[in-house]
């Protein structure tokens, strides 16, 4: 196993944890909230985690969402992944939006809102040509592979649909 990489952290609230992960292998590490809110359906709301960080050079740190929230009560991030970038000093915060288009969700300060993700990134250096070399894909996208029959409308029925994109048709 890889040794871990060592961030610099702040807390801006004494009584949030340093964010850890729930199991071994876990690739990101929990983000809470230090301030309750509740979402009406539709709402969203940027929430602070109550800590900030220096991450090494070569490196940024990306705010997921948490499937669970997710999945129980349609929450997400609006600008999933959230980039923090290694010279970013300030509160990390959670932009949370509630997609569920019946019931509010209650959110308690300190619960977990959101899980950190650090990841080495490349910088590149861009060199304009006037072709780019030729590949497989070519500029075939968007679903190019088929399917999204319905992608730009929808079906007879009223419904989007995604039959086309079956394996095998
Ligand atoms: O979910 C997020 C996303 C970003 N940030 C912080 C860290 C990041 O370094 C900074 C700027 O984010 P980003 O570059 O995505 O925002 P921008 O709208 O492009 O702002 P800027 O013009 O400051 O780059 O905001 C967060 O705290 N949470």
């Amino acid at each position: 196993m890889r040794n871990p990489v060592d961030v610099l952290i702040r807390r801006l609230d004494d009584e949030v944890p340093v964010p850890s992960y729930g199991h071994p292998g876990d690739a990101g590490a929990d983000l809470v909230t230090t301030e309750a809110a509740v979402l009406a359906p539709g709402e969203r709301a940027v929430l602070p985690t109550g800590v900030s960080i220096a991450l090494p050079e070569g490196y940024a740190a990306f705010v997921h969402p948490r499937s669970g929230l997710a999945a129980r009560c349609g929450v997400a991030l609006v600008n999933a992944p959230g980039t923090v970038d290694a010279g970013y000093r300030g509160e990390i915060k959670v932009i949370l939006v509630n997609l569920d288009p019946r019931e509010s969700v209650r959110f308690a300060r300190g619960d977990r809102i959101a899980q950190l993700v650090v990841q080495q990134v490349e910088r590149v250096r861009f060199h304009e040509v006037a072709e780019l070399p030729g590949s497989a894909r070519a500029a075939g996208g968007f679903g190019s592979t088929g399917g999204h029959a319905a992608a730009g409308g929808t079906a007879t029925n009223g419904y989007a649909s995604v039959i086309a994109d079956r394996e095998g048709q």
